[in-house]
């Protein structure tokens, strides 16, 4: 069980108007780690999210009628308030989630920051006045929150993916739905907790749990009073969704998968380079969509840094995210665990060869050592798909532009990195690669006063930044006659 400073943080109904609501069903949520039932959530009904939805119509009006400063004290509050709570929301988050407590709590941090930022960014909503074309009018331009925003969010960031797209809705002056993953419910419920707290009126922040996603997931795609819907998660899922939401024009913002290269030049820094394929690559056990998923190592630096990559990736600990000194927790399941050996297995047989990371054999299956996979080539599974998983292909390349051809020829374009020092190369390699985030000299990108978001089909919009308000916001156009 979850032992916590503030029990009241662990909440199991779903959230709505500013109540915990209870549906007949309940479903169990577990310990990746372990596999043990760690809580029992309340099931609701896809008839029962309309309840949700209503109560966040019939709170707009009023939210977003109050001023920016007034939105801003609140989210600033609720901000101090996740910090506050930073080691129980850690705790809650590793138990559901898997990964280390260090990285649960840092994605606390992550998560509070975006709060932070759109406290602020809320003040900054500016309009435009325009010469207008004859001396009778005048031309304004006001902006306007869209209105009711759902969403739905993923398993491998429970708190920063609602975190992020909730604080610039509200800041906005928007309202929300949100569903989180019915494998990770406990940090959102807990983030509904601390909004109550902070002074969220009933109805801005509504919270929906339930195992029926398919039918949930309709209601926030098509449901007429909602305005815009965000999702982050896996891109065929994203596609079927985007679909749903044509049906009623909403205004639709995606953070889809990824396949990210990281390219290292003869030029890199070979050691600057390994430490930051080491965090870009096994960060949350690999299951993030900006995780490095092929290295790409031209051919003057392969051996170096093939060699002292290896050595570190076996260094990694594989163990239980509560443990103290663990890097890899497990994956969030043994079916997720099993795609990534299928993957590694078709690639072998296509070729490929596993320099380390057997299996821990002491482990249950959803554990996966850190794998690295050399001898790859771009055209192998391992290569064309995005892995989810702890595993390394390194594919050794000769020529700059050889690189370059090979990191685009996907159809993801979230995020791409690569190491070099030479700054004509810096200039050529950035502007070329097909990516809406490119890492230079550096291995993590995310981060409350950056533009996440990818091209191609890693989805559209961007969040975070004050690009991030954009996908909230309508813009309104005021012709003034007879002046
Ligand atoms: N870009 C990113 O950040 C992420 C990418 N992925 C990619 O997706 C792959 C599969 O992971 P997975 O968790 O299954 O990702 P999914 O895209 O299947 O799930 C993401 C979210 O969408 C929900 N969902 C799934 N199907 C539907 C539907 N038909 N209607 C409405 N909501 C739905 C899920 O609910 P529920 O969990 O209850 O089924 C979850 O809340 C990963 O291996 C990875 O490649 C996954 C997560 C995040
Ligand atoms: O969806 C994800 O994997 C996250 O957006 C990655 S990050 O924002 O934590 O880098």
């Amino acid at each position: 069980m979850i032992t916590l400073a503030d029990n009241e943080l662990l909440r199991v109904f779903s959230y709505i108007n500013g109540s915990w609501h209870s549906s007949e069903k309940d479903i169990a949520v577990t310990n990746p780690a372990t596999g043990e039932e760690i809580a029992r959530v309340s099931d609701i009904t896809a008839e029962e999210t309309i309840l949700a939805v209503n109560a966040a119509k019939a709170a707009l009006p009023s939210w977003s009628a109050k001023s920016a400063n007034e939105r801003a004290g609140i989210l600033r509050k609720w901000f101090e308030l996740m910090m506050a709570n930073q080691d129980d929301l850690g705790q809650i988050l590793t138990m559901e989630q898997g990964k280390p407590l260090a990285e649960a709590k840092g994605e606390i941090a992550y998560g509070a920051a975006f709060i932070e930022w759109f406290a602020e960014e809320g003040k900054r909503i500016y309009g435009d006045t325009i010469p207008a074309p004859s001396r009778d009018k005048k031309i304004l331009v006001i902006k306007q929150p869209v209105g009711v925003v759902s969403a739905i969010t993923p398993w491998n960031f429970p708190n920063a993916m609602i975190a992020r797209k909730a604080a610039a809705a509200l800041a906005a002056g928007c309202t929300f739905v949100v569903r989180p993953a019915s494998q990770t419910p406990l940090s959102a419920l807990a983030m509904a907790e601390l909004a109550e707290r902070a002074g969220v009126p009933a109805g801005v922040f509504n919270v929906v749990v339930g195992s029926d996603a398919q039918g949930i997931g309709e209601v926030l795609t098509q449901h007429p009073d909602i305005a815009k819907f965000t999702f982050t998660g896996s891109t065929g899922i994203g596609k079927k969704l985007i679909a749903q939401c044509a049906t009623t024009v909403k205004k639709v913002s995606m953070e889809l998968g990824g396949n990210a290269p990281f390219i290292v030049f003869d030029d890199a820094d070979v050691d600057a380079a390994i430490q930051g394929a080491l965090v870009s690559k096994y960060r949350n056990a690999g299951q993030t969509c900006v995780c490095t998923n092929r290295i790409f190592v031209q051919q003057g630096v392969a051996k170096e840094f093939t060699e002292k990559f290896a050595k570190a990736v076996a260094d990694l600990k594989v163990g239980n995210g509560l443990d103290t000194g663990t890097d890899i927790g497990p994956l969030i399941s043994s079916k997720a665990a099993s795609d990534v050996k299928a993957l590694v297995v078709k690639s072998l047989e296509q070729g490929a060869t596993l320099l380390t990371g057997h299996e821990p054999t002491d482990m249950p299956d959803q554990f996966l050592a850190p794998m690295v996979l050399t001898n790859v080539s771009n055209d192998m599974a391992i290569a064309k798909n995005e892995i989810f998983g702890p595993v390394s292909p390194i594919i050794v390349f000769d020529q700059e532009a050889d690189a370059i051809a090979m990191a685009n020829d996907t159809e993801y374009g979230l995020a791409a990195y690569f190491y070099a020092r030479d700054i004509g190369r810096v200039w050529r390699v950035a502007e070329a690669l097909e990516y809406g985030m490119i890492g230079i000299n550096e291995g993590i990108v995310s981060n409350a006063a950056a533009p996440f978001g990818g091209v191609k089909q890693s989805g559209n919009g961007r969040e975070g930044s004050h690009y991030g308000l954009d996908d909230y916001l309508e813009i309104k156009y005021l012709c003034m006659g007879g002046i």
